[in-house]
């Protein structure tokens, strides 16, 4: 289908918000009024720019507080209008969105209403132009698409039809049901913006808070499903009042709106199918996800010192080196199914990331059923692949480049690199630590509903509640994406405060990083004494803590002494699972470690426990 957005959406001024509308596959534009009124320029230069964009434009708005206003009005207000049709015409563009009035001395009469809709409608003809009514959630009288269809049904005016947008129709809650039975004629637009649920007046909430299609909790496919069922064939529109996209890089954000229409055509066509209804033949239809089995490994950028360091640091926590690179300077560590690799190649993506950002997680690779059908999918949703230079003998793995720049992997023969690419020695010590259970990174605020995109569109991801969490110098907050099975999982840290750790490591890393792997053992009692054992300095956790859990959780003194003496850190939920874990200290203001043990199918992540991580690790860095 044809894709558009309303310049509203985007930062910049209008003929940068123009270009990287165009560069980023865009079919066209809605023309929101204000950004023309800053405009320098004539409207028919932004016709001009558009045309040599290649871009359409489909959409003037907003025309504002027209029906129902008092009748000395109505003449003044039809001036107005033609004044904007003539401007249009210089823009080159037929189709204008009238919002309903929100005004107080709105009167409330449909037969008033009705009258005012079908001047204006007659007056549109004389110019060749449609009106679109769109009803706003606050509209002081018609705030439900099904209201505005009642009326403009029973006008009958060619020239005066339906624009939906699905802000004001899932907001609200409204019946869906309708929709389908408005004729595709009358259908002149549909506008899409998703939104996190919040409970707070709608027009703060749609002003402020809406956001590309997947980034929210609305289920858009519900909205978009019978609108093509009437047999909408028109452009599907971004429309997205959003503080943080007013603030952030517009190429960017616009590559991430196109990709939440891709993303939003998919879920239409999956809701359609699973409803045996004939899916539009012109919906996106990518390669399947593919299934996401582990984390292959993972890959920090070091220079020597790095090196040694880390290498250090591997062996305490019980790695063991079992694989030197056959032509570069890489080296890999296991144990279990871990897999841990140290690159201070020269002139390798990992030394360019290094340069940037010191010690940190270049790559991180994912274990797939098939990896080729990751990548193809990957490249259908318009992501940026890497390849980089391939040594003898070396087998090609399929990259692409994750919204922080970092290479993400996708590999289904894990086993064969090691046997192909590095010489390598079986591990012969015994294995403490067994998976990675996740790895956490943290990212500017501005970027977490880019990163959950990303994760949701191409890995086909879920995503689980933002939680919001103390440290001892402001919030940090936390959101989870990960594979359907739990294979995978990432928890998205951000931290909009100057001095928490989240954003201490902004500083180190100079950007996002990675802030913490944690790790799966079998018995953590064990695996702690040897780690102990090896010298691993653990995070030394307070003695309140455990007078509060003994206060919180009905547990024995001796095991509460036990957990003490070990660092250990408890947590339950509400299902009756358990969780033991424990902290290294901090690898240089970047990461840090942290090992647990999962009991009765716990599923969360000690988010409980974090503020105190948080304060004991800032005690013992600070
Ligand atoms: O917030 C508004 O005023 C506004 C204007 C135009 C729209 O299309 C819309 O959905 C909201
Ligand atoms: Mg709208």
């Amino acid at each position: 289908m044809k894709h558009s957005i309303a310049t509203v959406s985007l930062s910049g001024m209008l003929p940068e918000k123009l270009r990287a509308i165009a560069a980023a596959g865009f079919d066209g534009v809605e023309i929101f009024e204000n950004d023309l009124l800053y405009y320098e320029g004539s409207p028919a230069d932004v016709k001009s720019i558009c045309q040599d964009l290649g871009l359409e434009i489909f959409l003037f708005q907003p025309f504002r507080d027209f029906e129902g206003m008092p009748r000395e009005r109505l003449t003044k207000n039809l001036h107005r209008a033609e004044k904007k049709f003539e401007l249009m015409h210089e823009l080159g563009v037929d189709r204008m969105l009238l919002c309903s009035n929100v005004q107080n001395n709105c009167i409330k009469d449909d037969t008033m209403i009705m009258d005012d809709l079908y001047a204006i409608a007659e007056k549109a003809a004389l110019h060749n132009i449609k009106v679109g009514y769109e009803a706003l959630a606050w509209g002081a009288h018609v705030n439900s698409y099904r209201h505005a269809w009642s009326l403009v049904k029973e006008i009958d005016h060619p020239n005066l039809g339906m624009i939906l947008d699905s802000f004001h129709t899932l907001s609200i809650k409204d019946d869906l049901t309708e929709l389908a039975y408005i004729p595709k004629e009358k259908i002149f637009f549909v506008q899409l913006a998703d939104a996190p649920l919040m409970k707070m007046d709608v027009l703060e909430w749609s002003r402020h808070f809406r956001c590309f299609p997947g980034q929210g909790q609305f289920n858009l496919q519900y909205f978009l499903a019978p609108i093509l069922v009437a047999g909408y064939e028109g452009p599907l529109s971004l429309e997205i009042f959003n503080d943080e996209f007013r603030a952030a890089p517009t190429e960017q954000t616009a590559c991430y709106a196109r990709r939440s229409l891709l993303y939003l055509e998919e879920l239409t066509r999956n809701h359609l199918q699973y409803n045996y209804i004939t899916a539009h033949q012109s919906l996106f239809s990518p390669a399947p996800v593919a299934q996401y089995e582990s984390v292959a490994f993972l890959e920090f950028a070091v220079d020597e010192s790095a090196r040694t360091e880390l290498n250090h640091w591997f062996e305490q926590l019980g790695f063991q080196k079992t694989g030197q690179h056959k032509s570069k300077d890489v080296s890999l560590y296991q144990q279990g199914d871990i897999n841990l690799v140290l690159n201070s190649e020269p002139d390798s993506f990992a030394q360019h990331y290094y340069a940037i950002h010191g010690p940190s997680l270049c790559a991180s690779a994912f274990k797939v059923s098939n990896a080729e059908q990751a990548l193809t999918r990957a490249k259908q949703y318009g992501c940026h692949t890497y390849e980089g230079r391939l040594g003898p003998k070396e087998q090609f793995i399929p990259a692409i480049l994750a919204p922080d720049g970092s290479l993400q992997y996708f590999l289904d023969n894990a086993a064969d690199i090691h046997q192909t690419d590095f010489f390598s020695k079986p591990n012969d010590q015994v294995a403490y630590l067994n998976s990675i259970d996740h790895f956490a990174i943290g990212i500017p605020p501005e970027t977490m509903d880019i990163w959950t995109l990303h994760f949701k569109s191409i890995f086909g991801f879920v995503t689980e509640h933002e939680l919001t969490l103390a440290d001892p110098y402001g919030l940090m907050k936390s959101k989870v994406v990960r594979s359907i099975d739990s294979t995978v999982r990432i928890p998205l840290n951000i931290s909009e405060n100057k001095h928490t750790s989240i954003a201490r490591s902004f500083t180190a890393y100079r950007g996002s990083g990675l802030q913490h792997v944690a790790f799966s053992t079998k018995d953590i009692f064990e695996t702690v004494a040897k780690l102990q054992e090896n010298n691993l300095k653990l995070l030394k956790i307070p003695e309140n803590y455990y007078e509060d859990l003994s206060a919180k959780f009905d547990l024995d003194e001796q095991f509460l002494n036990k957990l003490q003496a070990h660092n250990l850190l408890y947590d339950e939920d509400e299902k009756g699972g358990a969780m033991l874990h424990v902290y290294s200290e901090i690898f240089g203001n970047r990461f840090f470690f942290e090992i647990l043990q999962r009991f009765n199918g716990y599923s969360q992540y000690g988010a409980n426990n974090t503020p105190v991580r948080l304060t004991a690790q800032r005690a013992a860095n600070n």
